[in-house]
């Protein structure tokens, strides 16, 4: 499983939070990475923790003021990026573009959507993996896994009907070792989560309790 930690703009330290993510990423099968702001991207791949990027615009280099860079993001050490995530909707064509960045500079993609139709969608150009997330469900504690399973298998279906290459994960409150085997047990190959991590008192107690049943 693929367990993607995305620190949104939550005030907590993203080393620390990284220091925890390399930490347990050692003592378990399953991958563990973390997405913290453009500005952290650096400093959070120095710990060693797989590092991916929260956003990168669909754009080359040139005269664009305030945006990501995909071959910034990589430069900064970052290996990855999500696209079009809820909280940062994108045109169609700018989460296209934005994928085709991100393949230029050598960035795995996860491309987030809300429902099982969207999913079909995004799959549909080609990146790595998509992520379904129910917004309602965001940062209420509440897992998609447990409460909605219907739309995470309604994302695997979608994704697979359009192409079988593209993994499919699921997000919106995950925050538990259960809630991650859940996710599994419905065909979901990694889970996307926040609050869960960056909001804990302790996050790599959160994290060990995310892997240990894995
Ligand atoms: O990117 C992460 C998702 O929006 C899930 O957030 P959450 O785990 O706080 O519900």
């Amino acid at each position: 499983m693929f367990i993607l930690v995305n620190l949104k703009t939550y005030p907590c330290d993203p080393v620390a939070v990284a220091d925890a993510v390399a930490a347990v990423d050692e003592t378990t099968d399953a991958r563990v990475a973390v997405a913290p702001q453009a500005a952290h991207l650096e400093r959070v791949a120095e710990t060693g923790a797989e590092t991916w990027a929260q956003h990168v615009d669909p754009i080359d280099y040139g005269s664009n003021t305030g945006h990501t860079l995909a071959e910034t993001a990589a430069d900064a050490g970052a290996v990855g990026t999500l696209i079009n995530h809820s909280e940062h909707r994108l045109k169609l064509a700018d989460v296209d573009g934005s994928v085709r960045a991100a393949d230029r500079a050598g960035l795995e993609t996860v491309v987030c959507a809300n429902n099982p139709a969207q999913i079909g969608a995004a799959a549909a150009l080609g990146p790595d993996a998509v992520a379904v997330e129910p917004p309602a469900l965001i940062g209420t504690g509440t897992p998609v896994s447990q409460a909605d399973p219907e739309v995470v298998e309604g994302a695997v279906d979608a994704a697979r009907n359009v192409d079988e290459d593209v993994a499919v994960l699921c997000g919106a409150g995950i925050s538990t070792g259960d809630d991650v085997v859940a996710a599994a047990d419905l065909g979901s190959e990694g889970v996307l989560l926040a609050s869960g991590v960056a909001k804990a008192d302790d996050p790599k107690a959160a994290l060990e309790d995310l892997v240990d049943p894995l």
